[in-house]
C-alpha cells in the first residue's frame, strides 16, 4: 500500500496534509496521533471510503478511489463502534456478513464455524450480539471483518472500548493474521500497542511527523531522555520545565522523566538548576521509549500531546 501527497480538506480545515506512506505486506503497521490528527480520515481514504482532495493512493496494486469497488472484496474494515447488528445473534451476524461478501452457502457455513471456534464464540452463537460483553463484541467484530479472508485489514481504534486482557487477546489475534500474510493497519492511542507494531507512523494535525520501526524511532531520541530522582519532585519538576530546551517533564511516582529538544540535553545545566531546587536530587540518562517519541514528535511542533 502506498500513498503520495495525500491530503483532505473539510471546508477550511486541512484534516490530512500531504502525507506520504508506504506499508509493506504482511506487517502490522500502527497509526499513532492525538485526537483529531487525521488518523481516521487517512484510513477512510486508503480503503476507498472517502475521496482525497489531492494525492495518489495504490492499495494491493489498485488505484484508489478509481478502483475502490474491486478493493472492497479484498479488504476488511473495523472501527471502535464495532458495527454489529445488535438484534441478530452472533452466528446470524457472521452469516449475514458472509452473504454480503457473496460467499457460497457451504463455504460460508464452514467459515462461520471456523471463526466461531477461532474467536472463542462457539458457546455464544445463539446469543444476541447486543447482549455480549465489550471483549466478546470486539472478537465478533474482528471475525466479521475477516469473514472473506481479506488480504488487508484496516482497524480504526479497535481496542478503545475493552479491558487490558481483551486488548492483549486482540493483539494476539492480529499477529496470527499477520503471520498468515494479512497486512494490518491499526490506529491506536495506547503506547503498549504502538510498541508491538512492526512499523509506526505518527500523525499530528494532519501531517506525518514520524515514520519507522519502534526501535528506529526510539534510537533517534538517544541522548535526549533523562531520569531524575528527587526528594522534592514537584519543585524539581518546575525548575526543570522552566529551562530552555526542556520539552517535557513527567512525574512517575517520585521520579521525573525529562525529554529535551534536539542538541539541548546539557546535563550540567540541568544539574545546576536541579541542585538549586532540590539539593538531594540526582540526574542520569535513560533509554528513550515510545511515549518520549510521541511527545517529541507532537510537542516539538508547539502543542500539548493528547495521549
Ligand atoms: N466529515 C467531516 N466533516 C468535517 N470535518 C471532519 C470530517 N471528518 C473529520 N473531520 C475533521 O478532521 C479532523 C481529523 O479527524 P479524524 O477523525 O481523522 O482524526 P483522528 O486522528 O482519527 O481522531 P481520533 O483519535 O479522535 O479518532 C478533525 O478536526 C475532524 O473534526
Amino acid at each position: 500500500m502506498r500513498a503520495q501527497g495525500l491530503s483532505r480538506r473539510f471546508g477550511e480545515l486541512l484534516a490530512v496534509d500531504n502525507v506520504d506512506l508506504q506499508v509493506p505486506r504482511g506487517q502490522v503497521y500502527g497509526f499513532l496521533g492525538p485526537n483529531g490528527s487525521g488518523k481516521s480520515t487517512t484510513i477512510r481514504m486508503l480503503c476507498g471510503l472517502l475521496e482525497p482532495s489531492a494525492g495518489e493512493i495504490e492499495v494491493l496494486g489498485l488505484a484508489i478511489p478509481a478502483q475502490a469497488e474491486a478493493l472492497r472484496r479484498r479488504i476488511g474494515y473495523m472501527t471502535q463502534r464495532f458495527s454489529l447488528y445488535e438484534d441478530l445473534s452472533v452466528r446470524e451476524n457472521l452469516e449475514f456478513l458472509a452473504a454480503i461478501q457473496d460467499l457460497p452457502r457451504v463455504q460460508a457455513r464452514q467459515r462461520v464455524d471456523a471463526l466461531l471456534q477461532q474467536y472463542r464464540l462457539q458457546d455464544r452463537q445463539v446469543q444476541l450480539a447486543g447482549t455480549l460483553s465489550g471483549g466478546q463484541k470486539q472478537r465478533l467484530a474482528l471475525a466479521g471483518a475477516v469473514i472473506h479472508a481479506p488480504e488487508l485489514l484496516f482497524l480504526d481504534e479497535p481496542t478503545s472500548a475493552v479491558d487490558p486482557e481483551s486488548r492483549r487477546d486482540f493483539w494476539e489475534a492480529l499477529f496470527e493474521l499477520a503471520d498468515a500474510g494479512t497486512t494490518v493497519l491499526v490506529s491506536t492511542h495506547y503506547m503498549d500497542e504502538a510498541e508491538r507494531c512492526h512499523r509506526l507512523a505518527i500523525l499530528d494535525r494532519g501531517a506525518l511527523v514520524a515514520d519507522g520501526t519502534p526501535a528506529e524511532l526510539c534510537a533517534q531520541l538517544q541522548g535526549r531522555t533523562l531520569k531524575v530522582t528527587a526528594s522534592q519532585p514537584r519543585q524539581a519538576s518546575r525548575a526543570l520545565a522552566a529551562l530552555p530546551g526542556v520539552l517535557s517533564v513527567a512525574q512517575i511516582g517520585t521520579e521525573l522523566r525529562v525529554l529535551c529538544s534536539e542538541g539541548a540535553a546539557d546535563t550540567s545545566v540541568l544539574a545546576q538548576a536541579l541542585a538549586a531546587a532540590d539539593p538531594q536530587a540526582s540526574i542520569e540518562p535513560v533509554a528513550p521509549n515510545l511515549e518520549d517519541v510521541f511527545v517529541a514528535a507532537t510537542r516539538g511542533r508547539g502543542r500539548e500531546p493528547a495521549a
